[in-house]
Formats: C-alpha cells, sequence, structure tokens
C-alpha cells in the first residue's frame, strides 16, 4: 500500500475553509498580498535591480509564493483551474506561473484526521469505520478537490476511498471568478489564451466534478463500454447505484444510455466520497524512462481511446491530466481513472467533426474550410488570414492521421506549438466563437499530443482513424 502514496513530501494536514467567509478572506489576502509585491517589483525594476521570474512585473517569486500558498488554503476550484492550465504548452502559460500551479499540484495540503472523520460521517454514518476492516487515515493522494484513502472492505478488497474536501461544492464558481480576477488583473493570460471561455468550461465542468454520485454512473458507463476489451482496464465502483441518471442532458440522438433518476443502494459512494477498487500501476507521465515500445503502447492505447470516444462511443471522458492514466506492466493495461468530468456529444455533431478530421487527414484544405463553414466554426466572411489560420491548424492536427505520416514522430514534432503561432490571429479576428463542444475536445486531444511528444513516442495514428471512419454509420441512429 505504501507504494501508493503520492502525496508530495510537503504536504501537510490543515484544515480547508469550508465556509464562505473563510475562502473570501484568503482571497483577500492575496489579493492586497499581490498588490504590495507587484509595487516593490516595479520598483525594484525601475531602480534597475530585477529579480523577476519573467518579463511580467507581476510574476515575481514572492507573487508566485502568494498564489502558490493562497491556492493550496482554498483548494478546490483554484486547484483545478491549475490543473485545466498545466496541460498547456510553456508558449502559452509564462513558466513561472506553470511551475507555481505545477507546485500547488505537488503540494496540496490534507484535511486533518478530525476535519475526515466529519466528511465521513456525515456522508455514510455515525458507523462508517464498520463499513472497513482497515481504514488509512492518511491519505495516500491528492485529489483536485478532495483526498483519496486507503482501505480494506470485509471480503477483502483493498479500496481507493476518495473523499472531497467540504465546502468545495458550494465555493466552486466564487473560486473560480476570484483566482480568475486575480490573476487578470495583471495580465497574465496572453490573449492567445482564451481564458474566459475556459472559465466558463470549467465553471459547467466542475459543477459535475463535485459530483461524485455522477462520476460513479460514468466510471460504471466506462467499465460496461470497455470491459470486452482486454487493453484497457476501469476500476470497479463499489456502490450499487442505478444507471438512470439524466447527467448527459443532449444525449438524445445517441446509443449510450440516458439517466433519469438515480437511486443508491450502497453508501460508500455518495456525492462527496467516491470509493473504488484500488487499481495498481504508475501514472504515464513516469514512463518517459521506459523503453521505446512500451511507451508507443501507452500511446497508441490513449490515442485509439481517445478516438473511440469521440465517434464510437460519443461520450469522453475530458479531463487529459496524465495521473489519469496508469499503466499496468503486469498486465500490459492501460487503467483509466477519474471519470468525474465526463460528456457526451451529439451525433449530428460527430459526424461533421469527424469528417473535418478526415478531410485534414487527407489534406483537403477546400474541404476544411467549406465544412468549418457548415460547422459554425467560421461564418464565411472572415478574413483571408482568419480563413487560413483555421485552415492551417486544423491541417497540422490532421498530419497527424494523414498518409504520409506513417508512424507519426510525436517526439520530433511539436504540433501543439505550432498550432498556438495562430491562436492570436484567430483571437483577433475570429468572428464568431468555435462551437461549445470543441473547448472540451480541444483540450483532450491537445492533452494526448502533448503526451505522445513528452514521451517521444512513433505510432502510426491513420489506421486508427481509417478503422473508425470505415465502420461509421453517418446520420441519425
Ligand atoms: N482506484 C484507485 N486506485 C489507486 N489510486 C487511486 C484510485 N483512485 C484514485 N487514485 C489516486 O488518487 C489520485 C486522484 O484521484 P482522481 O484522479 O480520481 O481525483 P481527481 O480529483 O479527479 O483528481 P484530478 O482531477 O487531479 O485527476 C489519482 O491520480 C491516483 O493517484
Amino acid at each position: 500500500m505504501t507504494s501508493f502514496f503520492q502525496l508530495g513530501p510537503t504536504a501537510k494536514a490543515r484544515k480547508v475553509p469550508s465556509s464562505r467567509i473563510g475562502r473570501m478572506v484568503s482571497f483577500g489576502s492575496l489579493f492586497a498580498g499581490l498588490g504590495v509585491g507587484t509595487v516593490a517589483e516595479v520598483t525594484r525594476r525601475s531602480l534597475g535591480v530585477n529579480e523577476s521570474l519573467t518579463d511580467n512585473p507581476f510574476l515575481t517569486s514572492a507573487n508566485v509564493e502568494r498564489i502558490v500558498s493562497t491556492m493550496c488554503k482554498v483548494r478546490g476550484a483554484a486547484l483545478k483551474i491549475g490543473q485545466l492550465l498545466s496541460i498547456q504548452d510553456s508558449e502559452i502559460i509564462p513558466p513561472a506561473l506553470q511551475a507555481a500551479f505545477e507546485r500547488v499540484r505537488q503540494s496540496a495540503d490534507f484535511m486533518p484526521t478530525s476535519q475526515v472523520e466529519g466528511v465521513l460521517k456525515r456522508e455514510l454514518g455515525d458507523e462508517w469505520r464498520s463499513r472497513f476492516v482497515e481504514f488509512d487515515m492518511k491519505p495516500f493522494a491528492a485529489a483536485s478537490i478532495g483526498q483519496v484513502h486507503w482501505g480494506k472492505l470485509p471480503d477483502g478488497t483493498e479500496v481507493a476511498v476518495k473523499i472531497q474536501y467540504p465546502g468545495v461544492a458550494a465555493g466552486i464558481n466564487s473560486d473560480i471568478e476570484n483566482l480568475v480576477s486575480v490573476l487578470n488583473i495583471w495580465n497574465v493570460f496572453p490573449p492567445g489564451m482564451f481564458i474566459d471561455k475556459l472559465v466558463e468550461v470549467a465553471k459547467k465542468e466542475l459543477s459535475w466534478e463535485v459530483d461524485y454520485l455522477r462520476e460513479a454512473e460514468c466510471t460504471k458507463q466506462f467499465r460496461a463500454l470497455l470491459e470486452a476489451d482486454p487493453d484497457y482496464y476501469v476500476p470497479r465502483v463499489i456502490g450499487k447505484l442505478f444507471f438512470l441518471l439524466d447527467w448527459f442532458g443532449q444525449n438524445t440522438s445517441s446509443n449510450i444510455p440516458v439517466f433519469t433518476d438515480f437511486h443508491v443502494e450502497d453508501e460508500l459512494c455518495t456525492s462527496q466520497v467516491f470509493t473504488s477498487e484500488l487499481i495498481e500501476g504508475f501514472s504515464v507521465d513516469k514512463a518517459a524512462e521506459l523503453d521505446l515500445e512500451t511507451r508507443n503502447r501507452i500511446c497508441s492505447l490513449i490515442m485509439h481511446l481517445c478516438l473511440k470516444e469521440l465517434f464510437v462511443f460519443r461520450v469522453m471522458q475530458t479531463d487529459p491530466n496524465w495521473s489519469n492514466f496508469f499503466y499496468n506492466q503486469k498486465t500490459r493495461q492501460l487503467v483509466l481513472l477519474d471519470f468525474g468530468a465526463t460528456r457526451s456529444y451529439s451525433k449530428e455533431f460527430m459526424d461533421q467533426y469527424l469528417e473535418v478530421i478526415m478531410a485534414a487527414a487527407d489534406r483537403n484544405r477546400e474541404r476544411v474550410l467549406k465544412l468549418s463553414q457548415e460547422m459554425g466554426f467560421l461564418t464565411g466572411y472572415e478574413s483571408k488570414a482568419m480563413e487560413e489560420a483555421h485552415v492551417d491548424t486544423v491541417m497540422i492536427l490532421g498530419e497527424v492521421f494523414s498518409e504520409s505520416a506513417n508512424e507519426f514522430d510525436f517526439g520530433g514534432q511539436n504540433t501543439v506549438k505550432r498550432v498556438t503561432k495562430y491562436v492570436p490571429t484567430m483571437l483577433n479576428q475570429r468572428l464568431c466563437p468555435p462551437p461549445e463542444e470543441i473547448y472540451s475536445i480541444h483540450r483532450k486531444i491537445s492533452g494526448v499530443f502533448l503526451l505522445c511528444s513528452k514521451l517521444k513516442v512513433k505510432i502510426a495514428c491513420r489506421p486508427m482513424l481509417m478503422d473508425i471512419y470505415k465502420n461509421y454509420r453517418f446520420g441519425p441512429v
């Protein structure tokens, strides 16, 4: 069990401020502290003394400390935003800020025993302890909005019990708004960051993610979808939930079950406690040292799954955080965790999206342009520069699936960085926002591409896409 211990050495037990006032005080002190820090830095610079981490006077080491410390204190949404941003490339986010978010991720403190006990009593009842033969009160991993404990059930099953920090669900919107306005004041995010859109999407997804019952259902759904495939493993959820809830809302035209109500029989999963079978393996970001064959296998499995989620299941786990993908070297399986940000896509949308990807894979610029207009990426009245930038970025994504790519060398390319080059043009000259679905899709795809390039893999992506395309049925189901 100790091999699972992943909390950073600096993590310490600290009570999470669960009240609204407590959370506002944390942000209030950050605002005040940052203001002072920035003025001091500007002064130091004008005097010719430069100790800053980047060209942005806001990002001094002292300010970064304040951001890290405040985000560790309110955790929850702030930490989640950091995670969503930290998946981006350093071209988009200043390295100093990236490092700050990474530190928040590493050093999330954990709840003291008394607070854990309180949440478990409230969620599982006074007798919660009797459900386990063993339970470790110290967490072995930090989650973005909770912490994860090891336990053993009476039947011997080892489990991971994710316990949500109190107050996170209620404070999520204000936490995000507070953090983003703090960072926006100093223009930390370059225009190409799409921070407003990212925030909008983050809020929606976080409202799903704080509901651990929803996560339990989505995990079960993925377990069922991948059950017959020996390459993947989804842990068993400990809780007999009924598949009846309409969490996916818009999923009317898909063949995925639509849930319309729910009922919980076994309370080891509640809206703030999520219990699943303990999995074995290591998170894929630790795979960089492994041999190329294993790295290729890991990335092929992730890429193939991503395509299947889009075009076969039309349900996708949209958080490409690398710690959500584990690899079990014994079974050679990709183990999947964290279905909190799962969402579905309509058949109609995917019919069109698949055509765009195919057109790009076939290097057909005219068709990419035409389909993009039909899908609402472009209005048809854009400047030539905007049209070109849009088509160029789609074509870059399509390269991975083109015939000439053969085995695409992710280590030798910098797909995400090349796309980023076009972002400012698109942002300045864009006449309409892209379809709402695109934010989660492109976040996931760029997360997968980024992982492939970090692991320097060479994989044949075209056959995966062609196989899906060959079996795809266009039109209503
Ligand atoms: N069933 C499990 N078996 C082993 N470890 C687990 C299990 N579930 C979660 N963990 C550990 O806890 C960590 C956080 O869990 P999870 O990803 O579900 O939380 P989260 O809040 O959704 O976090 P994030 O958004 O950071 O991915 C995982 O990266 C993993 O290390």
